[in-house]
């Protein structure tokens, strides 16, 4: 079954588009990724998928119910963490937790709950003194009650510490293998690369790329780099002509090989290990973070430095 599916699903505000014929199909069972910088439509898509928005053109389903029109089913089997959640000052973690239980007629034990999502130290505390980590976390945990199908989180680690984040990779892939699809929005590439089955990348309210990261990665030609270190480098080691290979730089015994594809750098690494003597290797890939600027011409807000996943293999 296909959890989302949109068709030229378009909002605009006055003289904002800020969704613009969005056609996007999320399989079940999937984990995927919706990035874009600000303003790029990330939450107006997410709400006209939940009903908060109505589109002003197109249409959406999810998991097969219309949009619009069947909200009451789609919010029975979704479990939502929206942007800016408002939760009750004055009740506490596990009054929340109670209250969600029985809005949406779940079986769920909520002191399990807040175990999950690492609030076990705080199940008796009013929310109103919670940190926004927290409360981060109290969110994810009300979108978990009822063992939803779908999970659509908006923004789900903000706030939260490396800890929390990497909890919350493991309650995804959890959720995922129990058969949920999951679908969210993050700034945090390198979690939603740690994660995500495929992407979604936004800008300007259009979809500017769609696929797994590492098709990402092949159709920017920008597979990624190898750095050998040799013994010696011997005078012809034509590299060049290697299929994938875009560029080669030779400093002393250091080779520096750019490639348009993961299998060029392999072909590289044979290559360069059947006319020569090897004794280092770094291989880096293109990041997430590089081909999101590549789609969204840099558009990313904050000063994080590029992100370069570098992997040594000798
Ligand atoms: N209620 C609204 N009224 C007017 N304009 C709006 C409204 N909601 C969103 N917009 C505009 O629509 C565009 C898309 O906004 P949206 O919140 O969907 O972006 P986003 O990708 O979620 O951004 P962020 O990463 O900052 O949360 C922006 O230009 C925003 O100003």
């Amino acid at each position: 079954m296909v959890a989302i599916d949109t068709t030229a699903l378009t909002k605009r505000f006055k003289d904002v588009t800020a969704v613009d014929e969005l056609d996007l199909r999320i399989e079940e069972g999937e984990i995927f990724g919706f990035l874009g910088p600000n303003g790029a439509g990330k939450s107006t898509t997410i709400n006209m998928l939940l009903d908060f928005h109505r589109p002003t053109s197109g249409s959406a389903t999810v998991l097969g119910y219309d949009a619009q029109d069947e909200t009451d089913a789609i919010r029975r089997r979704v479990g939502v963490l929206p942007e800016g959640m408002e939760l009750y000052g004055r009740l506490t973690a596990r009054e929340h937790l109670k209250l969600c239980v029985q809005m949406k007629d779940a079986a769920d034990d909520p002191d399990a709950v807040l175990d999950r999502v690492g609030l076990n130290d705080a199940v008796n505390r009013p929310v109103s003194g919670f940190s926004k980590g927290m409360a981060q976390r109290l969110a994810l945990g009300i979108a978990l009650v009822g063992s939803p199908d779908l999970l659509i989180l908006d923004e789900p680690t903000s706030g939260l510490d490396p800890n929390g984040i990497q909890e919350f990779r493991d309650l995804l892939r959890a959720e995922a293998e129990s058969g949920t699809t999951v679908f969210f929005s993050s700034h945090v590439l390198s979690e939603v690369e740690a994660v995500c089955d495929r992407v979604g990348i936004m800008n300007e309210g259009s979809l500017v790329a769609l696929d797994t990261i590492d098709n990402l990665r092949e159709h920017a030609g920008s597979g990624g780099v190898v750095d050998l270190t040799l013994e010696s480098v011997p005078d012809d080691l034509s590299l060049g002509q290697l299929a994938g290979v875009t560029d080669v730089t030779i400093d002393g015994t250091q080779l520096h090989v750019s490639c348009a594809t993961p299998q060029a750098k392999i072909n590289v690494i044979q290559h360069v290990d059947r006319v020569s003597t090897v004794t280092g290797i770094v291989v880096e890939e293109t990041s997430l973070e590089d081909l999101f600027n590549e789609y969204t011409n840099g558009g990313r807000e904050g000063s994080g430095e590029t992100e370069r996943a570098a992997e040594v293999i000798a």
